[in-house]
């Protein structure tokens, strides 16, 4: 997006900045912001953000080289590669908080123009965002969506890098959105986002808790570190108007306890006491029926979504647009017709002679793959199969917990390669072994694509295979290469063969 500003006013935004320098590149335009000096390009305004493996402030010189206008760093940089006068760069404590107040001056402020959802949560996210996305887009209020999958609004889609960007990321995508005419935003806010401060500089309408279960125990210390992250998007830094939280969460009902009352609305599958609830439900292989009841009265409805944590999705998404001023006989009028979420109980379909089902999912904590297969189990006649890993590089503890859901709820469990990454293959696929009972004979065949072949070819007529863990994804990532790989394109491979077309 061509923008500029003065580096003068960008700094005269700042809070808690020491002195500015007296330097004549004050009056200079900054053309864009970067934090990798890889990338940086003469005119950016240069941040060295601190990550886990260096303190970007330490690449101050090679911006500066390349034609920074300023760079912003740490004092650790600083003592580390300490400027001279003449050089200007400038050095603050909290560069978090720096970076975004800077993305946002230099984007003109575009969460405070737009009406911002911020969804959090380990799982159900995406989904959630979608449903909110898809009911305000077809009641005329023009939205964007970000996200795991991409940032998109109607006429507009760029694949994600991150599930939340980057601050100077962020504001760009939300100027964007803004130019584009959008008046909401719905994102999904991770827990890494928020101890990393990238959606700093955005005040949400609403945030929304879906659940926390174990994940990110690599970045996270604990349960409890894990949670205190997602809480911040609840803090008044960000939450501007109305929290709604999952009361069915052990961890939901923890954080309503923080609210006055008028200021949370709850929702809970079957609990009562909730603002929103359902009642009286029917779950089939297409969906689900039942009684939504809300502040503005009970209704029927139908959902297409399968399963009781997709209810929970839509009950989530029900009172974000209801809160939002949406009616809720037009919003409950077009949840039948929702099409669902790419890689989220995506059913592989060739043609109606396909004797078995096949569906691949994005579950890759321990609770979502469980959930997964318990919400599958009634609509399979005959076993059910799950092909399934765990992701290299990430948290290493989930990886028997889900080797044990899949041996407790699944007749045949295909241990496989998610993505490795700069992992050894076969350590994890040990790792998940760990948690399989001596008495159950997983199949353990690292070759993905393998894996999904052997359990089409080998399943029975109406057995249900489901291939979990990777879900939207069209890469796979070995070593520090991405490499194409889509899991419902192996499943039509392995289908073709076995229908013989
Ligand atoms: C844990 C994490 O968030 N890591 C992110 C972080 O990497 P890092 O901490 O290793 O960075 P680093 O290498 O130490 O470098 C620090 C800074 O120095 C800069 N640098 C570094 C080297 C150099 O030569 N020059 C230079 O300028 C880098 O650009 C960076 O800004 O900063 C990088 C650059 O911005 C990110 O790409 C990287 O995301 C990695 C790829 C990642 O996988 N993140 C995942 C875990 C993540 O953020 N996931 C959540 C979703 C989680 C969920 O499922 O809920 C997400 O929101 O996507
Ligand atoms: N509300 C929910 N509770 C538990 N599990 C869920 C819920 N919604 C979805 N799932 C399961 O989790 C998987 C991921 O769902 P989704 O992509 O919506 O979550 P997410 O929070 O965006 O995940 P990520 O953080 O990886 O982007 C789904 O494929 C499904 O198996
Ligand atoms: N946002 C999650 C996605 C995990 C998806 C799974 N396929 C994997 O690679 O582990 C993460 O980065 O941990
Ligand atoms: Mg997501």
């Amino acid at each position: 997006m061509l923008t500029s500003k003065k580096l003068q006013y960008l700094l005269n935004n700042l809070s808690n900045i020491p002195s500015l320098p007296n330097h004549s590149a004050l009056e200079r335009e900054v053309k864009g912001i970067s934090t990798n000096s890889h990338s940086c390009q003469l005119g950016d305004i240069f941040i060295g953000m601190p990550g886990t493996r260096v303190d970007g402030g330490e690449f101050w010189q090679s911006a500066m080289e390349v034609g920074a206008v300023a760079a912003i760093i740490s004092p650790q940089a600083a003592q580390k590669f300490p400027p001279k006068d003449d050089d200007c760069v400038i050095i603050v404590e909290d560069i978090i908080t720096v970076a975004a107040q800077i993305a946002a001056a230099f984007y003109d402020y575009p969460a405070q123009q737009l009406k911002m959802v911020g969804i959090t949560g380990t799982n159900g996210k995406t989904t959630t965002t979608h449903l909110v996305e898809y009911f305000l887009n077809q009641c005329q209020k023009p939205t964007a969506l970000i996200g795991t999958l991409y940032t998109r609004w109607p006429g507009f889609e760029r694949t994600a890098v991150h599930t939340t960007p980057f601050a100077p990321e962020l504001q760009e995508q939300l100027a964007e959105a803004v130019a584009a005419n959008n008046e909401y935003c719905v994102m999904e806010v991770s827990s890494h986002a928020l101890v990393q401060g990238r959606v700093k500089q955005c005040p949400f309408q609403v945030s929304v808790f879906t659940n926390l279960t174990q994940d990110h125990l690599d970045f996270h210390k604990d349960m409890e570190d894990y949670f205190a992250a997602k809480r911040l998007l609840f803090t008044p830094d960000y939450l501007q108007e109305k929290a709604i939280v999952n009361l069915d969460d052990p961890y939901g009902k923890r954080l309503i306890d923080s609210f006055q009352t008028e200021q949370v609305w709850t929702y809970s599958v079957e609990d009562t006491k909730a603002d929103f609830y359902t009642s009286n439900l029917t779950y089939q292989a297409n969906g689900v029926t039942g009684t939504l009841t809300t502040p503005f009265g009970n209704i029927e409805f139908t959902s297409p979504l399968v399963g009781q944590f997709n209810l929970s999705n839509v009950l989530a998404a029900v009172a974000t647009v209801l809160y939002l001023g949406l009616d809720v006989r037009e919003v409950v009028e077009k949840l039948p017709h929702f099409l669902g979420v790419p890689g989220r109980m995506e059913r592989v379909q060739i043609n109606d002679k396909q004797d078995i089902s096949v569906i691949v999912d994005y579950a890759h904590t321990p609770d979502s793959l469980e959930n997964l297969l318990k919400a599958a189990r009634p609509f399979i006649k005959g076993k059910m199969i799950c092909v399934f890993g765990c992701g290299g590089d990430r948290d290493r503890t989930k990886r028997p917990l889900m080797g044990q859901a899949s041996a407790q709820l699944a007749d045949v469990s295909v241990v496989t390669s998610d993505n490795p990454r700069t992992e050894d293959p076969q350590r994890i696929l040990e790792d998940v072994l760990t948690g399989i009972p001596e008495t159950i004979e997983p199949l353990v065949i690292s070759d993905r694509a393998k894996a999904i072949n052997t359990a089409i070819l080998q399943a029975n007529p109406g057995d249900g295979v489901l291939i979990a863990g990777k879900g939207h994804e069209d890469y796979q990532i070995l070593g520090t290469e991405k490499i194409h790989f889509d899991d419902r394109e192996e499943a039509r491979k392995a289908l073709e063969i076995r229908l013989k077309v």
